[in-house]
């Protein structure tokens, strides 16, 4: 029988702690996780300030250590709302049920016949990209909110030189 696959997609900018705990907790849920890294052809910006491949590994080294099948995939934004579920499906390996929270994903999975699973937020006041990247412009604690892995690489690629330097 074939693998029951969820699909979980995000900006991921960063990958923070929230997103580990949801991926295991969707982890616990399928057999084998596609992540899609929504936004790929963004970076460089105060929302999106690492590239696709910045946040390919930034997932690949945190979810190295679980014990499931992922594929990680970017995703790169179009101006039609309306195909952007065909695009996904283009680009990922088939899946059977998408997680996320954002309003617009899951109307335009649900309105193409796709199962979305809504998830419960963790430490939402911390944990949050956009205050993450505040906390790395204004010189705060950043560190504690996101894996190991993710301080390395956004370490190995001056990412908080990077954000303080863009507007
Ligand atoms: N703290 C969290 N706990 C659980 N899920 C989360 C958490 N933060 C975000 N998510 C989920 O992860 C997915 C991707 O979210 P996203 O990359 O936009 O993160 P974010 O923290 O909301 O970032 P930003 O503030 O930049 O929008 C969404 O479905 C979102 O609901
Ligand atoms: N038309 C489009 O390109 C389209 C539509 C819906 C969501 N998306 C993307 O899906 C991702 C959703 O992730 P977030 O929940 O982190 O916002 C974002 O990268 C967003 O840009 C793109």
């Amino acid at each position: 029988m074939a693998p029951y696959r969820g699909c979980l997609i995000g900006r991921f900018q960063p990958f923070h702690r929230g997103h580990r705990k949801l991926a295991e907790y969707v982890a616990d849920d399928v057999d084998e996780l596609v992540v899609g890294i929504g936004s790929a052809d963004a970076s460089h910006t105060r929302r999106n300030p690492f590239t696709a491949g910045e946040r390919v590994m930034m997932v690949r080294k945190t979810l190295e250590p679980f014990d499931i099948t992922d594929y990680v995939v970017p995703i790169e934004d179009l101006d039609r709302n309306s195909v952007w579920v065909s695009h996904v499906q283009s680009m990922a390996p088939e899946f059977d049920v998408a997680y996320s929270n954002n309003p617009l994903v899951i109307r335009l999975f649900s309105e193409a016949g796709i199962e979305v699973r809504q998830t419960e937020m963790f430490d939402r006041d911390e944990l949050k990209g956009s205050e993450i990247r505040r906390q790395m412009i204004d010189g705060e604690d950043w560190r504690q909110h996101v894996p190991q892995p993710v301080q390395d690489v956004i370490d190995e690629v001056d990412g908080v030189g990077r954000l303080r330097d863009i507007e």
